[in-house]
């Protein structure tokens, strides 16, 4: 058995809304290290913490935790459709041991996930199917969000459980760092939005065009400075690489939810994927981030980072 990680950021603007050339070469060239990186560590498993964005999960049954048994990609931002390679089997491990050490995940036999997991697999793997995987959703946008800390207990017992599996296993955190994306939340819904973080599952293609050539407007609208969004936060960004490289959790996730919003915007929350991601790699024993990527990228809207960390 061995484990290994890789945490990224993901952003659904990219390819739709990318920033200069260089930066967009930088950052393939940072993925394509990461996918290198992946391929010689060659999982028998990946682990995918990851966030959604009322794609899968909404107001009508909002879980803080969810394991997939079996899960399929809505394809949003032109993202692939489809069903992934869950393995069933281990899901179901992993979420009994997981009820067992105390932290309440809900299974689900039929999820349904956006870019937050399915952008890291394009990352990673030529297709979604490439290696098996076992989803694992954390409530990252929808209010109330329990304390980040939780975040740190549902990944040390997945690192456990994942252990107990006997294969070489690979974690993966996907969201963050610092952003203030247009994500709507329910406290300022009017009642047709609240309609829809409520009920709108499988919205039409119009819908979602609709929706995603917002997303692109208001990105070119934080470029140019607008005040509607928070805006990114390099230094926080780096207490978050930081803490996380040294293990040191508490920095983080002791911190109230306020602090990740008011130092990070409101889907900094996103950075729990990361916390889950690590805490289930330091379940192995001490480790090492081979190689840490970061820049402040306005028009992909977030503080993008890219690591990997393997036992020490
Ligand atoms: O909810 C949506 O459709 C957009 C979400 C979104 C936007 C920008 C950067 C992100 O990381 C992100 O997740
Ligand atoms: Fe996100």
């Amino acid at each position: 058995m061995s484990v290994a990680l890789c945490a990224t950021s993901h952003s659904p603007l990219i390819g739709l809304h990318d920033p200069e050339p260089s930066v967009r070469a930088e950052v393939d060239g940072v993925l394509s290290a990461a996918r290198a990186f992946v391929a010689d560590f060659d999982p028998e498993l990946v682990v995918v913490f990851a966030p959604d964005h009322y794609n899968g999960f909404l107001y009508e049954l909002m879980p803080s935790f969810c394991v997939g048994a079996a899960a399929t990609s809505v394809g949003d931002y032109g993202l692939p459709t489809g069903p992934l390679d869950v393995d069933r089997d281990a899901a179901q491990t992993i979420a009994e041991t997981v009820l067992a050490a105390g932290v309440d995940v809900a299974l689900s036999l039929d999820m349904q996930v956006d870019h937050g997991f399915v952008q890291p697999l394009t990352f990673l793997f030529d297709s979604l199917t490439q290696v098996p995987i076992v989803p694992i959703f954390i409530n990252c946008v929808a209010e109330p969000l329990g304390p980040a800390t939780r975040a740190r207990h549902l990944g040390a017992a997945v690192g456990t459980a994942s252990a107990a599996l006997g294969r070489r296993v690979l974690f993966v955190g996907s969201g963050g760092l610092s952003h203030d994306p247009p994500v709507p939340r329910l406290a300022e819904a009017t009642p047709e939005v609240a309609l829809r973080l409520t009920h709108g599952r499988n919205p039409t293609r119009e819908q979602r065009a609709v929706r995603e050539s917002g997303t692109v407007t208001a990105a070119g609208e934080f470029v140019r400075g607008s005040a509607a969004y928070r805006p990114l936060n390099p230094a926080w960004d780096d207490l978050v690489l930081r803490s996380l490289a040294s293990a040191d959790f508490a920095a983080l996730d002791e911190q109230s939810n306020t602090w990740f919003v008011e130092e990070g915007g409101h889907s900094a929350h996103e950075v729990r994927t990361w916390i889950a991601a690590y805490a289930a790699l330091a379940a192995q024993g001490p480790y090492e981030v081979v190689s840490s990527y970061y820049r402040a990228i306005p028009e992909w809207f977030a503080g993008f980072a890219t690591t990997c960390a393997v036992p020490r």
